[in-house]
């Protein structure tokens, strides 16, 4: 029977992290067309992956091709996410949405009436001029200067030239209110979409982009991978964010991913942020908009300890009474609390690396999670002898309740990932704080991100010591970039009122006026310590219901890299977050100087009991 057949092919599972496995055929098919093959008792999705001779063994046949196909530049991206991130091939090509086998590739020219653009400022107009002219590069525009309007213009340039744009964005929260500005100039040529939308209304979607009425697909991390033909451009919008990185497998960051399609179509791609990364300002041009579109006034508070105090309650309380709206910060409960002191507001940290040591009562010890330096818990500061130190802090109900005592008749609005569950929610909370009906929006990282409303005027930032002594090497980028991006939520049309809570308020007032000096100083840093840009890390996580076993997977992997001269083994051993979901979690954090040796050893050792994160954001 086999004998007949004239074709095989290797295939890889959509979805499945499985090895790949041969089919026949008695038709020639293309690299990247889907099918469907039988394995075991089920019938599966897989792709084409490459054409093969005959195998030795038996092979099935592939039951049917489907009418849709992945093209080549989603398979050569998706081979280099499963390389480069450590998935399989079926997990990243699975990101991808395919063509139509029917797909039109020309667009017809769409053209957005003038009057109804936005008309921008002269400064506007050159970063839009420069923009044009380049492949790719990095807008560096303070909070509130019009970067969106500058997209608005791009986008409806490449329309007229027939090209599509994709507009990425940190989170869904972002969705709603760019929504809304977008509709204004894009109508139906607009689709928002992230990976919360209905399956009948996706289909919709890609009804839309099949027709070539959709000329632009806005969304979360999952909109880079729309089937839109002939693109020319990707906008990643704070492109700073860390929620660009994905958290499971394939993990890969949908900044760099969109830096690698744009070159490989050709397409234009524009980083943004009023907070770069400190590699993106390292590597790509970066083009400047130094100025807010409505200069406002802001001033700046700086107040220590780790509770709310009356400062805060009577600033919320007189710009409650003038009829403004405030915003309020809190960092995200963590899983485990910090020793800081409250009289010098610095944190513990650990002699060898310099993160802040993590308090754990139950084996009364400090432990530091990068080397495991372990030490008593202590009572007195080492760098003010204040004592006692603290180790409390305070979540987004505590803070409510406190607040709402105070300040008789405010409305706060709840803004974190515990009351915010689904995307509902989130518009029905920026409504009512947008129609004034709340006054306070309280909440974590969440609050950060791009929100554009003209009546705030008061924004407060507590426990930002708490994010500069995090077990994290970007600890000092993730908190300043945090007090910048809050505070420029506040001030956009009226004078504005910022209060940070710090007991190192020298370090932030530094570069307060301006965060390129920043950027160069933590360069500078990050050049010295060699970690990245400098250097590529990668984490591999272990994560066993045994304990031990977990351990000896992880002392194992460790005994296996220690033969690779040119990668570090930065430390190794439990996990900040010891256990989830009944599994005890170990980690393994590695260094080189460059990425390529550090691929290789990696994808020398066994992958099956281990994750690999590459580019790694989150150390927890
Ligand atoms: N050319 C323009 N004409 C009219 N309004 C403008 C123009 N440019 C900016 N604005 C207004 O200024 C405000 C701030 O602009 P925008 O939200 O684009 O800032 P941004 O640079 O994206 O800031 P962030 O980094 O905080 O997200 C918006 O309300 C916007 O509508
Ligand atoms: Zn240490």
């Amino acid at each position: 029977m086999t004998n007949s057949f004239l074709y095989y092919y290797e295939v890889y599972f959509i979805r499945s992290s499985a090895p790949s496995l041969t089919y026949a055929t008695h038709q020639s098919l293309n690299i990247g067309s889907i099918v469907a093959v039988p394995l075991k008792t089920t019938v599966n999705e897989a792709v084409i992956f490459r054409k093969v001779k005959k195998p030795e063994f038996e092979t099935a046949e592939i039951t049917s091709v489907l009418n849709t196909n992945y093209n080549r530049e989603q398979m050569e991206i998706a081979k280099f996410i499963s390389e480069y991130y450590f998935s399989s091939f079926g997990e990243a090509i699975s990101l991808f949405i395919p063509f139509k086998n029917t797909s039109l590739t020309d667009l017809l020219p769409k053209k957005i009436e003038e009057k109804i653009l936005p008309k921008l400022s002269d400064i506007q107009q050159k970063a839009y001029d420069q923009l044009l002219k380049k492949e790719k590069a990095l807008l560096f525009g303070v909070t509130g200067s019009g970067k969106t309007e500058i997209f608005i213009s791009l986008m409806a340039k490449m329309m007229e030239e027939g090209k599509t744009s994709i507009f990425l964005m940190p989170e869904i929260s972002l969705t709603p209110q760019m929504e809304k500005r977008l509709k204004v100039y894009f109508g139906e040529s607009v689709a928002m979409w992230h990976s919360k939308l209905t399956k009948k209304k996706k289909a919709s979607i890609l009804e839309g982009i099949e027709s070539g009425e959709i000329r632009i697909v806005a969304g979360a991390r999952s909109a880079l991978f729309v089937p839109l033909s002939n693109l020319g451009l990707i906008i990643v919008d704070e492109e700073h964010d860390d929620s660009y990185k994905a958290m499971t497998r394939p993990r890969y960051h949908a900044r760099d991913v969109a830096v690698l399609m744009g070159s490989k179509l050709g397409a234009k791609v524009v980083l943004a942020s009023a907070t770069p990364s400190m590699s993106s300002y390292y590597k790509y041009d970066v083009i400047k908009l130094d100025k807010p579109y409505i200069e406002t006034e802001k001033k700046y508070t700086f107040i220590s300890g780790d509770r709310i105090n009356n400062t805060m309650l009577d600033t919320i309380d007189t710009h409650y009474k003038a009829g403004d709206q405030s915003l309020l910060f809190l960092p995200t409960r963590g899983n485990f609390k910090y020793l800081y002191c409250e009289s010098c507001g610095k944190t513990h940290l650990c002699p060898f690396c310099s993160v802040g040591m993590a308090l754990h009562r139950k084996h009364r010890h400090l432990k530091c999670h990068y080397c495991n330096y372990t030490e008593p818990i202590r009572d007195t500061c080492i760098h003010c002898g204040h004592t006692p130190l603290k180790s409390e802090r305070m979540g987004t109900v505590e803070a409510i309740e406190v607040i709402s005592e105070a300040v008789e008749g405010i409305q706060i609005e709840q803004f974190d990932k515990d009351s915010i569950t689904t995307a509902k929610k989130l518009k029905e909370a920026l409504q009512r704080f947008e129609s004034g009906e709340s006054q306070l929006l309280l909440g974590t990282q969440m609050l950060s991100k791009g929100h554009d409303y003209a009546n705030i005027t008061l924004s407060i930032i507590m426990g930002l010591d708490y994010i500069l002594g995090l077990a994290d090497y970007r600890a000092r980028e993730r908190a300043m970039s945090l007090l910048f991006q809050i505070a420029g939520r506040s001030g956009r049309a009226k004078a504005a009122q910022i209060i940070v809570q710090t007991g190192d308020p020298e370090f932030f007032q530094t570069y307060l006026a301006d965060y390129e000096l920043f950027i160069k100083d933590e360069l500078a840093f990050l050049e010295m310590a060699e970690y990245p840009p400098f250097a590529s890390l990668a984490r591999i996580l272990i994560a066993h219901k045994d304990e031990s076993k977990a351990s000896k997977i992880t002392l194992d992997t460790v005994t296996k890299l220690k033969a690779f001269e040119e990668i570090e083994i930065v430390g190794h051993g439990k996990a900040p977050v010891e256990k989830i979901a009944n599994k005890f979690r170990f980690h393994i954090l590695l260094r080189a100087k460059h990425r390529v040796p550090l691929l290789k050893a990696l994808h020398r050792v066994d992958c099956r009991e281990i994750e690999i994160d590459f580019d790694p954001v989150d150390f927890a």
